[in-house]
């Protein structure tokens, strides 16, 4: 099988093109690809099939995702984390896809343009901007509404380096997400995430983990920044995590309070992003993440090992 090892600020993706959705990974496939002993070695396998041809399961199909054919194809990104689990978003994952869609010559795109990709979260959009793309990741919400406007956080959460558990807040970016404020970067480096966090209580769908350290200021030249460390669902610590950098900067937007800014810059172990909330008309948020994304390399594995 022919793939490409991608990563969006360290985040590391093994890329397979399926246009005619001939490639079954069976969740055994995918873990023996990322593991970084036995095969490619990645947080994670992305597979790059047409909507029309591909059964994306939970998804439900809308009019412009039933306008796929094969001659122009909406590309449906199915992700898949390190562990073979079915994952609904992957932020850092739809930017490494669109540039191997790129280079595979499934699509065409010039600065500024942007096309929607399909994920088991719905629609998303990706633009390509000067420092990679910029992904339209839909709203963000409170996972559990009425715990979290009561109190700014709805769970306690406990880690190896932690002396004590600490307060935080659940948030949905398609996927679900726990962050949690640390006092310092001492605090921050301490941690150590070979252990899985336990959030108590846990979102009905399992949790990726955020720690986060504000800074201080908080705001420079009118955009907020925030330093993250990412205990993922179904992989374990990564070097960053695009949809949890969204959930972060939402949270610590949540708890700034009325003086929030809409941009925000999260540095990650692999690099950093950029963070925009854009309000709606309803009150509700869009959210855009961008950053880089790199093409490693290419190769050939056997899956019959
Ligand atoms: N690294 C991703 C998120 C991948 C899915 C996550 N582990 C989950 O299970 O929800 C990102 O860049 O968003």
């Amino acid at each position: 099988m022919r793939f490409t090892k991608a990563q969006a600020t360290g985040n590391d993706f093994v890329m397979v093109s399926d246009r005619e959705a001939q490639i079954e990974l069976s969740p055994k496939d995918v873990s023996r690809l990322c593991d970084r002993h036995l095969g490619v070695g990645a947080d994670g396998v992305i597979r790059a099939v047409p909507a029309h041809k591909s059964t994306p399961g939970q998804v439900a199909l809308t009019e412009a995702e039933l306008t796929s054919t094969d001659e122009i194809p909406l590309w449906f990104m199915d992700y898949r984390n390190g562990d073979g689990s079915e994952a609904e978003m992957c932020g850092n994952g739809v930017r490494a896809f669109a540039h191997y869609l790129e280079a595979e010559n499934h699509i065409e795109l010039a600065e500024g343009e942007s096309i929607p990709v399909l994920t088991r979260a719905g629609l998303r959009t990706v633009r390509k901007v000067e420092e990679g793309y910029a992904v339209g990741m839909g709203v963000w919400s409170f996972i559990d509404p009425e715990m979290a406007s009561e109190s700014a956080s709805d769970s306690l959460v406990r880690a190896t380096g932690l002396t004590d558990p600490r307060p935080a807040l659940s948030i949905s970016m398609g996927n679900p997400h726990t962050v949690v404020a640390l006092p310092d970067e001492a605090t921050l480096e301490k941690l150590d995430l070979h252990y899985a966090p336990i959030v108590d209580p846990t979102p009905p769908h399992g949790t990726n983990v955020e720690f986060v350290v504000p800074a201080d200021p908080l705001v420079e030249n009118n955009q907020g920044r925030v330093q993250m460390r990412v205990h993922e669902r179904g992989v374990g610590e990564t070097l960053s995590c695009g949809t949890g950098t969204c959930a972060a900067a939402a949270a610590v937007r949540v708890w700034a309070g009325a003086d929030a800014v809409d941009t925000w810059t999260v540095t990650v172990p692999g690099g950093e992003v950029t963070v925009r909330f854009t309000a709606r008309t309803d009150g509700a948020e869009d959210v855009e993440l961008a950053g880089p994304a790199v093409l490693v390399y290419s190769g050939d594995i056997s899956l019959k090992q």
